[in-house]
């Protein structure tokens, strides 16, 4: 199980466009049509399903909410920084 990263840490190795609240780092993603979304959505499932990291997800029309979190660790860890780099490499942000 990853540490927990401090707050300088976290300020330091959030990824652009992505913010800190809390216990959680967040990004809500901007699409031209609803099922664009759903479909990141999918594609956001199927890296947490590779890295056995599960964001919460959340998919409104035309934007998709993408929360990170370490459940276990009780906070933001080095996975969270990991799948949220891995998901804007997808993205092409
Ligand atoms: C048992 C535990 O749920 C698993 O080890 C994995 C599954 N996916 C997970 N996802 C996230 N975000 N945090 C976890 O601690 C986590 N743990």
């Amino acid at each position: 199980m990853a540490d927990l990263l401090s707050d300088e840490e976290i300020e330091a190795q959030c990824p652009d466009d992505w913010s800190r609240d809390g216990d959680e780092i967040v990004r809500t993603y901007e699409f031209d049509d609803y099922l664009r979304g759903v479909n990141f959505a999918q594609m956001v499932g199927e890296i947490a399903e590779s890295q056995f990291h599960h964001p919460e997800i959340v998919i409104r029309y035309e934007e998709v909410e993408i929360r990170l979190t370490s459940h276990e660790a009780g906070g933001i860890t080095e996975d969270d920084i990991e799948m949220a780099e891995l998901i804007e490499s997808e993205r092409g942000e």
